[in-house]
């Protein structure tokens, strides 16, 4: 028996009517097992299982709110109705009991099913003990294969929930790993995200990895990579301590449309192949955006910079241009690797927090303020002079070396030298000269 069932299930809360639900209609899934543990989500997704016709009670539903509807399944009977704040997703009941579609499912805690017209609960796998107890159980090996995108949504959900695997689970999905590459890239990617994005991903990537499901799709990563996804979660911390709004970055989205933040970025450039190129060819593989896969080539390009002290100013003008909206990925890969080289190197007593702040401060402090200044002329340049300007001023066609005096002109202000439109034109009249005399 369950004590109470929790409110956050109750119809009330729902995007639509309960009166537009055929008796019987159940809840299941997700929605079920986050509203039993208390969670609570800002976007609700909601599913649901009919035993007849799903796909017309979903129209008649979206029709009814002027609510958008999709088609998901037309065979399978699956349709999507999408609310301002909320998606329900409405299924037809597979085999011939809401028992039987519950047993194909994934997991015991996703097993649950909530009948809102009796506000009874239906839990034929015991999901709802292993809810209080924090264990993710498979329903059966049988439909961990069936569908083998679950063996990564195990990790994910572990993760996510805070849960553990529980350890015949764990060994099935081991011993299942190789069917992984069967899945659609672009399905593992969304949980290779998710795990990016969570505070506890890293342990559970680790997991993923050890258990055979990560090597398919990253074949460098090895333990030393997995050592550097904890360095770079440090290392945000550190960063966001000091610098809040690097922090506020770090956890921003790479596109709207897109699932990767800033810090999945820099993650991701610790699993892939180190060489840009083919690290390309890896996330092009998993279906990432050509925004994500330019994000982690740029900051694995970008790196090496970072380890050196004292660029000078026009080297940190360069840099800030190669770098522009990867610079909180760069930066927060390069404490983490400085860490981890610090860490590795031998004898030494690891450094204390207060040490690697210290450090951190001295070596990338100046490059993140100038980063962080919108005014800042060497990290944010505003051009003193347009082409146009130069050409009329100085009297020459439309070529390439527009663009160099553009440069040169950009670092001279970094630098200081020339701050007026008049000295700067002044400046490409000299470079030109220069130029002419050689
Ligand atoms: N590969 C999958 C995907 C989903 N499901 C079942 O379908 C439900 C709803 O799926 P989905 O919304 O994708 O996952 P949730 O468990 O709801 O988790 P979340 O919404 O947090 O991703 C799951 O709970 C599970 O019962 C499954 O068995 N196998
Ligand atoms: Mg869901």
């Amino acid at each position: 028996m369950h004590e109470s069932i929790p409110s956050t299930l109750a119809p009330e809360n729902w995007p639509f009517s309960l009166e537009l639900l055929p008796q019987p209609a159940y809840m299941v899934g997700g929605a079920v097992r986050d509203a039993i543990l208390g969670r609570t989500r800002e976007y609700l997704d909601l599913d649901f299982v009919i035993p007849s016709k799903a796909v017309k009670v979903a129209r008649a539903i979206a029709h009814h709110y002027k609510a958008g509807f999709v088609l998901l399944d037309a065979e399978r009977q699956i349709a999507r109705v999408v609310f301002p704040h909320a998606t329900a997703d409405f299924a037809q009941q597979e085999g011939d009991s809401l028992e039987v579609d519950l047993h194909r499912r994934d997991f015991t805690v996703n097993a649950i099913a909530y009948n809102p017209h009796t506000q009874e609960i239906i839990d034929p796998l015991q999901g709802y003990a292993d809810l209080q107890q924090g264990i993710l159980r498979m329903v059966s090996p049988a439909n961990l294969e069936d569908d083998p995108l679950r063996l990564m949504r195990g990790y994910r959900q572990a993760a996510q929930l805070g849960f553990t695997i529980e350890p015949a689970t764990q060994a099935a999905i081991r011993s299942l790993a190789s069917h992984i590459s069967k899945v659609a890239a672009e399905r593992v990617r969304v949980e290779i995200g998710y795990l990016l994005a969570n505070s506890q991903g890293t342990r559970w990537i680790t997991s993923a990895w050890e258990d055979g499901l990560l090597a398919p799709f990253f074949k460098n990563t090895t333990r030393e990579s997995l050592i550097k996804l904890a360095a770079v979660d440090n290392a945000a911390a550190l960063l966001t301590q000091n610098w809040q709004q690097l922090g506020a970055q770090l956890q921003e989205y790479v596109r709207d449309s897109i699932k990767t933040t800033w810090l999945g970025i820099a993650k991701l450039a610790c699993l892939v192949n180190p060489d840009p190129e083919l690290a390309e060819i890896e996330l092009h593989q998993l279906t990432y955006s050509r925004a994500e896969i330019r994000g982690v080539t740029t900051a694995l390009k970008l790196l090496p910079q970072l380890q050196v002290v004292d660029m000078s100013l026009r080297e940190q003008y360069f840099f800030f241009h190669d770098a522009d909206i990867v610079f909180p990925a760069t930066v927060v890969l390069a404490v983490a690797l400085d860490n981890l080289v610090e860490a590795m190197s031998g004898d030494k007593p690891l450094h204390t927090a207060v040490e690697t702040k210290a450090r951190c401060c001295l070596i990338w402090a100046p490059l993140i303020n100038r980063y962080l200044n919108p005014d800042d002329l060497v990290a944010h340049p505003t051009p003193l002079v347009s082409g146009k300007e130069l050409i009329i001023a100085l009297d020459i066609p439309a070529s390439p070396i527009i663009g160099q005096m553009l440069t040169e002109i950009g670092v001279a202000q970094a630098e200081g030298k020339v701050s007026t439109p008049t000295e700067a034109i002044a400046f490409a009249r000299q470079l030109q000269q220069r130029t002419a005399g050689k």
